[in-house]
């Protein structure tokens, strides 16, 4: 049997560019669209630069267009042009702080987008999709770990909304057609990168996330890490999350699409992807400086506004329905961080 081809939107992004990498290990085929707003490409090749060294790691192809999900037309003809058998959608803005700041671009890329890529696969007749969702659907913790039972929904951000809006959408669909089958990864804290060494996070301008932050301290790049917030009730005051190595995450969706593959089963399914450790921000600078053998020269500040003290997962139904579980750990995490950030200190770009 002919391996499925996969469309991968947002493939030349971290989550995507590390994820086709899996994918082609694990033999699928892969069609990849980016319209380059949040990915690195010198303009010397087709491909951007992610992509290119994915390409280099795996040696295998990877086709690649330069289409904005939002505009039908480009969408449609990727379908015309290959036999798609299923799609993984990581395509969006995921800025919390500015997607406050400009919300109807955001409601415009992440919903319309997503909206058209929904109608081009059913009209394709492709009902096999997984989503890229994120924690922030489930608002400030109720409890903990974080099941999937807890309720949704309860979004401060324009983004975060559209991760739970998405979501929505997504439920409605499967209940009018039986023919959808959908899987919803909602990913905890992803921070590391592959261990080549040779594709990482590549955030653009000053680092909203922790992980990058510390990475480019500890490089020279900034002069210190302000800690948000040191009297959260937590072991050390410091917020606690659920960081999960890029690979294991990637790892979920390879998983993930097997399971759409070999299963008959339709409907909507969602399941956290994290470790269910919980890591304070001290702790993760600690390990840092254990991995780099660097200093991480850091200040306590106040806290950020809307973070929570603590969040992590119980990722168990993950293991239970995919059969995938997270192994890597946080010294992992910033061992392959710093050596991607050691070895590409202004990332895909040769500044
Ligand atoms: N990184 C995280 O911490 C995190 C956490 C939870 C969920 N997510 C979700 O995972 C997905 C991937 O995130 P990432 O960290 O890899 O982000 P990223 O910005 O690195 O990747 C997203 C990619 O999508 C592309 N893109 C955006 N809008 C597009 C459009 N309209 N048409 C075509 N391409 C478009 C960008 O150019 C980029 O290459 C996103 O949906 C994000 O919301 C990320
Ligand atoms: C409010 C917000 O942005 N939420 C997003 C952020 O979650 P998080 O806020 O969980 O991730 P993060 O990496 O921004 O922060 C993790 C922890 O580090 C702390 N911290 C962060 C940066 C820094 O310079 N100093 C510092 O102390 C922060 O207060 C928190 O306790 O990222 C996630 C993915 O990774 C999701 O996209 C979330 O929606």
């Amino acid at each position: 049997m002919a391996p499925p081809t996969v469309l991968v939107t947002g493939g030349a992004g971290y989550i995507g560019s590390h994820t086709v990498l899996e994918m082609l290990n694990a033999g699928y085929n892969v069609i990849c669209v980016d319209n380059l707003c949040n990915a690195y490409s010198s303009g010397a090749s087709k491909l951007p630069e992610a992509l290119n060294r994915v390409q280099e790691i795996t040696g295998k192809k990877i086709h690649f267009y330069r289409v904005n999900i939002t505009d039908r037309e480009q969408v449609r003809s990727v379908f015309q042009e290959h036999k798609i058998d299923m799609v993984a959608h990581f395509a969006a803005l995921k800025a919390v702080g500015e997607s406050c700041r400009i919300p109807l671009q955001y409601y415009h890329n992440n919903m319309t987008g997503t909206n058209v890529l929904l109608e081009a696969m059913a009209d394709n007749n492709v009902f096999k999709f997984v989503y890229s969702s994120s924690a922030t659907v489930y608002g400030e913790p109720k409890f903990l770990p974080v099941t999937e039972e807890h309720p949704t929904g309860n979004c401060t951000s324009p983004y975060g909304k559209t991760k739970y809006f998405t979501e929505e959408i997504l439920k409605d669909l499967c209940k009018s057609d039986k023919r959808w089958a959908v899987v919803s990864l909602r990913y905890f804290n992803p921070v590391g990168a592959h261990i080549s060494g040779r594709i990482g996070e590549d955030p653009n301008g000053e680092p909203n996330n922790l992980m990058p932050y510390i990475a480019q301290v500890a490089v020279g790049r900034r002069p210190k890490l302000s800690v948000y917030g040191s009297d959260f009730p937590t072991k050390d005051g410091t917020g606690v999350r659920d960081y999960i190595h890029i690979v294991d995450l990637a790892e979920g969706h390879v998983k993930a699409l097997d399971k759409l593959r070999n299963i008959a089963e339709t409907g909507f399914f969602a399941y956290n992807l994290g470790t269910g450790v919980g890591c304070s921000v001290l702790e993760l600078v600690h390990a840092f400086e254990r991995a780099s053998g660097q200093k991480v020269t850091y200040e306590l500040v106040d806290r950020r506004s809307g973070d929570v003290a603590t969040c992590y997962a119980d990722a168990k139904l993950a293991e239970q329905a995919l059969g995938w579980k997270a192994t890597r750990g946080i010294d992992k995490m910033c061992e392959d961080t710093w050596r991607w950030q050691s070895q590409n200190p202004n990332g895909y770009a040769q500044k």
